[in-house]
């Protein structure tokens, strides 16, 4: 029952990466910030004057990741200095033996930033060619002490790897499950009633980029009340995911189907207008009519009623469409139910009434 357009994101996970970006620019902002304190208290204030506008960027950039357009950029603006100059302290020339420990910092901080598959391709190369820098600069270990001195860093910093691409691996797998949740309705697997309307404004803003018209459809099943007291609740499930089946199997991969709640449903039609819509709407109509859903070894009758509201004839708002589409469905069921309603009547109408 899956469609395409159902799976796209609902943005949680943007979300999550934007803050924590946030909080690792502002964390390494700070301690640069407090290096510089050290840095003037040493006299050296060329390298202060530069590490206190370093803080000050990363600072300013801790607040306005929330709106950048490019998060990929800024990402690689602040993973490639600081792997950079990771390396750089680990091995200038009066380091201290024990300063390649910060680039234990690169793996942790690509995949934090970058997910499991860049954040491994960025990281081991760059651990790799460290190593290999760290040896040209200090003499190949000669005795056992100093052999196991080495094989604790290699081994420690290898195992750092494998945790954080396990950890990285794990946590994507679980972020994945939960936002298919968010986006999902459990009975009937189409888009949740909050995934199906953040869809809407999208497409919207598509469409007024693109100048190309959108339908958005209300369908409600009819006498549905009647299906849950003779047939029982169990089979009104069936006919719930039965509908959705149906409507599947007609719609394009363009168009996305969610549950706004109950027996209502929204259908979104993407590059569509109004005729073109009430072709395929009375279509998928003519099959909910002409297929009853067999249950226990009944036929139990379905039928459902659409109205339809068309981007931008009957509105430029997501919540203007939802209410010329929903005053057309309340028309469809006034008139008898079982219909496709894609105009309004002649004169002005009244908001549908819930009862
Ligand atoms: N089985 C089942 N029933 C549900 C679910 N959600 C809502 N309903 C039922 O859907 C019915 C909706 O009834 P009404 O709002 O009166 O609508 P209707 O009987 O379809 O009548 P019209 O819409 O006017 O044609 C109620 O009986 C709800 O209990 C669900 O998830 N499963």
């Amino acid at each position: 029952m899956s469609h395409p357009e159902l799976r796209q994101t609902t943005g949680l996970e943007d979300t999550a990466r934007r803050s924590l970006m946030s909080l690792i620019f502002s964390a390494t902002g700070l301690t640069i910030g407090f290096f510089s304190l050290l840095q003037f208290a040493a006299g050296n204030y060329l390298f202060a004057s530069l590490e206190v506008l370093t803080c000050a960027a990363l600072l300013a950039a801790g607040r306005g990741v929330y709106r950048a357009r490019r998060l990929e950029l800024w990402i690689y603006l602040y993973l490639l200095p600081t792997f950079a100059f990771l390396v750089y302290i680990s091995l200038m020339p009066d380091a201290s033996a024990a300063a390649f420990v910060w680039l234990y910092m690169i793996p942790l901080l690509a995949y934090l930033m970058l997910g499991q598959r860049r954040g491994f391709w960025l990281s081991v190369p760059l651990l790799l060619a460290s190593l290999v820098l760290y040896y040209l600069r200090y003499p190949l270990p000669d005795s056992a002490a100093e052999w196991i001195d080495a094989g604790n860093a290699i081994i420690c910093g290898l195992l750092i790897l494998v945790f954080v691409h396990l950890y990285e691996y794990r946590r994507a797998a679980a972020f994945a499950v939960v936002e298919q949740q968010a986006q999902t309705d459990p009975l009937t697997g189409v888009a949740s009633r909050r995934h199906f309307q953040l869809e809407v404004r999208r497409a919207l803003q598509e469409a007024g980029r693109s100048d190309s018209p959108l339908v958005l459809a209300l369908m409600d099943i009819d006498h549905f009340k009647a299906v849950n007291d003779r047939h029982g609740h169990d089979a009104g499930d069936h006919a719930l995911q039965y509908v959705c089946r149906l409507l599947l199997q007609r719609l394009r991969s363009t168009d996305s189907l969610g549950r706004l709640g109950g027996e209502e449903f929204g259908l979104l039609l993407r590059s569509t207008d109004a005729a073109s819509a009430l072709a395929l709407l009375e279509s998928l109509r003519a099959l909910i009519d002409a297929q009853p859903l067999r249950y226990k070894g009944e036929q139990i009758p379905l039928s459902a009623t659409f109205g339809l509201a068309e981007w931008p004839r009957d509105g430029r708002g997501a919540d203007d469409l939802y209410r010329c589409a929903d005053q057309r469905l309340y028309r469809g069921k006034s008139q008898g139910r079982n219909r496709v309603v894609a105009e309004s009547a002649p004169h002005a109408e009244q908001p549908r009434q819930e009862s």
